[in-house]
C-alpha cells in the first residue's frame, strides 16, 4: 500500500529540525537564493576569478591578497527606502568621507547615501536600510550595529587598512563580510613616519610654533642626525618595510621586528630581522607599524620602555592603542623617551589638553597618515570596487573575515559547490520526527592527495543546505561554521581515495550521512542513517545514490523519490498524473536491487505538483512510499 499522501505532502514542507533551529518554516517560503545557486552566478563568480587569477595568492597574515566567495547582493526592496532609493539597487551608506571616483563607482549599482558623523543612535537607526557600510577609522562598527541591521548588511568595507574599529566577530556571526582597502595608502602612511621622523630628529614643529610666538631660539632647537643611526621598525609589513626602505636612503642601519616577516624581503631592503628584545636595546629611533590586535595593545608599556636605549625617539603612524600611553609619558619625564611623534591615539581624538598631547617633547598630528589626495582616492577606488564585487556576489579579494580560497580552487570547484548545497537540502527534508540534526558525516572520494583538495567552501554550502531550508538563517562561507556550531551540528568530513578516477576531476563523489534521525522516506536509510550521493556529470550536479538505491537524477527544479514494486507501466503511470497538471519531468531514473523487486524511482519535475497530483502518485498501488523534494 502507498504510504500516507499526508505524510508525502509532508515532505515539501520540511518538518525536520535541524538542532536548535529558532523557527520551522514551510521550505517554499524559506528556499533563499544562494550566491552559487545556479550555474550561471557560478561562471561569472569564476570569470571574475580568473581576471585576478594572476595577481592572487594566498596570503601570509595580511600581507598579500585573499579571495573568498562574498555573499550575492540582496536587493532593497524589503525595508522601507529612503526617498531618494531607486527600488531594486542595493543601497550603500558611506559614513565617512570618500574620494569621488570611489563614490561614482558605486553610485553605478547602488542607492548612495552619504551621511557623515553619524553618533552610534543614528548609525543604528540607518543601518537596516543598508546592504553595505563604508567607513574609514572614525566609525565604530560596533556588534550593536550588526544586531541592528536585522541582517540586511551584507558588507562592511574599511576605506583603509586598520579594521580595529569593527568588530569583526559579529560580523562573522552575522555573516557580514568585512573588507578593507589594504594597499593604497601604504606609501602615504610610510612618507608621513619619514616626515614625522625627520621633524622629530630637527624639532621642526616646535621650532615652527616658537617662531610664530615671535621667538627665535637657535640653540634650543639643535637636534639630532638620523645618518648612521639605528632605526627599529615594529611591525614589518606593507607600510614597515616602506620606511625602512626610505629610512637607507636616509643612511640609517635599519632593524625589524615582525614574527611573521619573511627572511627574503628583508634581505632584499637591507635590514636585519631581529627579537622584539633586541630591537629595543640597539634602536636610537622606533617606527611603529604592527595592527592592532590583542597581542599588540599596549605593547609598548614600562616593562618595554625600561629595556630602550635612553633617549630613544619614537613615532607611531600605527595604532594609539598599541602604546601605553601613561607609561610613554612617564617614559618621556624620566628621558627614557627623548621624543615621540604620534598621529595615532589610544581615543580619538584625544581629550582637549591631553597631556601627552601638550608635552613639550612630542609632535603630534590628527590621524593624517593616509590622508593625502593621491591616497584618499586610491582607497576610494579600492573599497569600492570591493564593496560593488561582494554585492554582486562576486570574489572579495580583500576580504578580512572569511577563509581565503583560493580563485583557480573557486573555479575548479563551481559545479561542487552547487551539489554540495544540494544534497544538504534534500538530506534535510528526508529527515523526521523532532530529534533535530546534530550528527553530519561528509564524505569526499577523490583520486587526488588528501591535501589537494580544499573543502572549506563545500563544507560551508552542505551546512548552507541543511540549515536554510529549515530556519531563518541566512549562511555563506563567512559565517557557516559559526552557525553550524551554534546549532550544534557536528560535520564531520572524511576523504576516501577513488579506485576509478583521475586527478583532472577534483572529486568522484560527495556522500551527506545524517545520523541519529528518522527518516520519512525509510529507503533513504543505510546503515541505520540517512545516505545521499551525488556527483557531477558534464557540469551538472547529479543525485546518483539514495540509501543503498542507486538512481541518477540531475539535481534542479525539485525530485520525486518513489520506493515502489518494479513492475511495468510504472513510469507511465506517473508520468500520466504528472502530465495531466502539465507538469514537466526533466529527469527520470530507476534504481532496483532485482528485477521485479524492489526499486526507487527518481523523477526531477521542473515544477511543484499539486497535493491532489501527489496524492494520486501515492495512491498507485505498486507504490509503497515516496518522498516530494524541493530544491
Ligand atoms: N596613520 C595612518 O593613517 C595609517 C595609515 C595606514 C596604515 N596604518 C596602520 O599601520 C599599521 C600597518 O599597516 P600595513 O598596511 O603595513 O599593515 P600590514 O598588515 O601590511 O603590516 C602589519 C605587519 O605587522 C606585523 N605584526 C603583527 N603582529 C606583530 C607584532 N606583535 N609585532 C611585530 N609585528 C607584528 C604583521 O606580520 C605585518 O607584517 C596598521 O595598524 C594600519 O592600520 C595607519
Ligand atoms: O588604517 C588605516 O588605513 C589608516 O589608519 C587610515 O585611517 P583613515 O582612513 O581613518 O585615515
Amino acid at each position: 500500500m502507498a504510504a500516507a499522501v499526508t505524510n508525502a505532502i509532508a515532505g515539501a514542507a520540511v518538518a525536520a529540525a535541524v538542532a536548535s533551529a529558532p523557527q520551522r518554516e514551510d521550505l517554499s517560503s524559506t528556499v533563499r537564493a544562494c550566491p552559487f545557486s545556479s550555474l550561471a552566478s557560478f561562471q561569472s563568480l569564476s570569470a571574475s576569478c580568473r581576471s585576478v587569477s594572476t595577481s592572487v595568492r594566498p596570503r601570509k597574515n595580511s600581507g598579500s591578497a585573499r579571495i573568498v566567495c562574498a555573499v550575492a547582493a540582496p536587493t532593497s526592496t524589503n525595508s522601507r527606502s529612503p526617498s531618494t532609493e531607486v527600488v531594486g539597487k542595493p543601497t550603500v551608506l558611506v559614513a565617512e568621507k570618500l574620494g569621488e571616483a570611489g563614490l561614482e563607482l558605486l553610485k553605478k549599482i547602488a542607492n548612495v547615501d552619504c551621511s557623515y558623523n553619524l553618533s552610534q543612535e543614528e548609525l543604528c537607526a540607518k543601518i537596516p536600510l543598508c546592504d553595505a557600510l563604508i567607513v574609514r577609522s572614525g566609525t565604530k562598527v560596533t556588534r550593536e550595529v550588526f544586531e541592528a541591521s536585522n541582517g540586511r548588511l551584507k558588507v562592511v568595507g574599511r576605506a583603509g587598512v586598520g579594521i580595529d574599529n569593527v568588530d569583526l566577530q559579529a560580523a562573522t556571526e552575522v555573516g557580514c563580510l568585512v573588507v578593507n582597502a589594504p594597499t593604497a595608502n601604504t606609501i602615504a602612511a610610510a612618507e608621513h613616519g619619514i616626515a614625522l621622523l625627520t621633524a622629530l630628529a630637527r624639532n621642526v614643529a616646535q621650532a615652527n610654533a616658537s617662531m610664530k610666538a615671535g621667538e627665535w631660539k637657535r640653540n634650543k632647537y639643535v637636534g639630532v642626525s638620523l645618518v648612521d643611526k639605528t632605526l627599529a621598525v615594529m611591525g614589518f609589513g606593507k607600510v614597515g618595510s616602506e620606511v625602512a626602505r626610505r629610512a637607507r636612503g636616509l643612511g640609517m642601519h635599519v632593524l625589524a621586528h615582525d614574527p611573521y616577516a619573511p627572511a627574503d624581503r628583508a634581505r632584499a631592503i637591507g635590514v636585519e630581522l631581529v627579537s622584539f628584545d633586541e630591537a629595543l636595546q640597539r634602536a636610537d629611533f622606533i617606527s611603529l607599524h604592527m595592527p592592532l590586535t590583542p597581542s599588540t595593545d599596549k605593547v609598548f608599556n614600562d616593562e618595554s620602555f625600561a629595556k630602550c636605549k635612553r633617549g630613544v625617539r619614537i613615532v607611531n603612524v600605527a595604532r594609539g592603542g598599541v602604546i601605553d600611553e601613561e607609561a610613554l609619558f612617564r617614559a618621556l619625564d624620566s628621558g627614557i623617551v627623548a621624543q615621540a611623534a604620534l598621529d595615532v591615539f589610544t581615543v580619538e581624538p584625544p581629550q582637549k589638553g591631553d597631556k601627552l598631547v601638550q608635552h613639550e617633547n612630542v609632535v603630534v598630528t590628527p590621524h593624517l597618515g593616509a590622508s593625502t589626495v593621491e591616497a584618499q582616492e586610491g582607497v576610494a577606488v579600492e573599497i569600492a570596487e570591493a564593496v560593488v564585487g561582494a554585492l554582486q556576489g562576486e570574489l572579495a579579494a580583500t576580504a578580512v573575515n572569511a577563509p581565503m580560497v583560493p580563485s583557480e580552487v573557486l573555479v575548479e570547484l563551481a559545479p561542487y559547490v552547487t551539489l554540495a548545497d544540494r544534497l544538504g537540502r534534500l538530506a534535510v527534508q528526508l529527515v523526521s520526527g523532532g530529534a533535530g540534526v546534530k550528527d553530519v558525516k561528509v564524505t569526499y572520494t577523490s583520486a587526488r592527495a588528501d591535501d589537494d583538495l580544499d573543502t572549506r567552501l563545500l563544507r560551508a554550502m552542505i551546512i548552507k543546505g541543511l540549515i536554510e531550508p529549515v530556519s531563518s538563517a541566512i549562511i555563506n562561507l563567512v559565517n557557516a561554521d559559526f552557525v553550524a556550531k551554534q546549532r550544534g551540528l557536528r560535520i564531520s568530513e572524511e576523504r576516501r581515495p577513488s579506485d576509478s578516477g583521475t586527478v583532472e576531476v577534483p572529486l568522484e563523489t560527495i556522500e551527506v550521512r545524517i545520523s541519529h534521525v528518522d527518516s520519512k522516506f525509510k529507503t533513504a536509510i543505510s546503515g541505520g542513517d540517512i545516505v545521499l550521493v551525488g556527483n557531477v556529470k558534464g557540469g551538472v550536479p547529479h543525485l546518483v545514490r539514495v540509501g543503498d538505491f542507486s538512481v541518477d537524477v540531475s539535481l534542479e527544479g525539485s525530485i520525486i523519490l518513489c520506493k515502489q514494486v518494479d513492475q511495468p507501466g510504472m513510469i507511465g503511470k506517473v508520468g500520466n498524473f504528472l502530465g495531466e497538471q502539465n507538469v514537466n519531468i526533466s529527469f527520470m531514473s530507476v534504481g532496483r536491487d532485482a528485477p521485479r523487486k524492489l526499486a526507487v524511482m527518481a523523477i526531477g519535475v521542473d515544477d511543484t505538483p499539486t497535493k491532489e497530483t501527489l496524492a494520486k502518485i501515492g495512491g498507485i498501488n505498486a507504490i509503497e512510499e515516496f518522498v516530494f523534494l524541493k530544491l
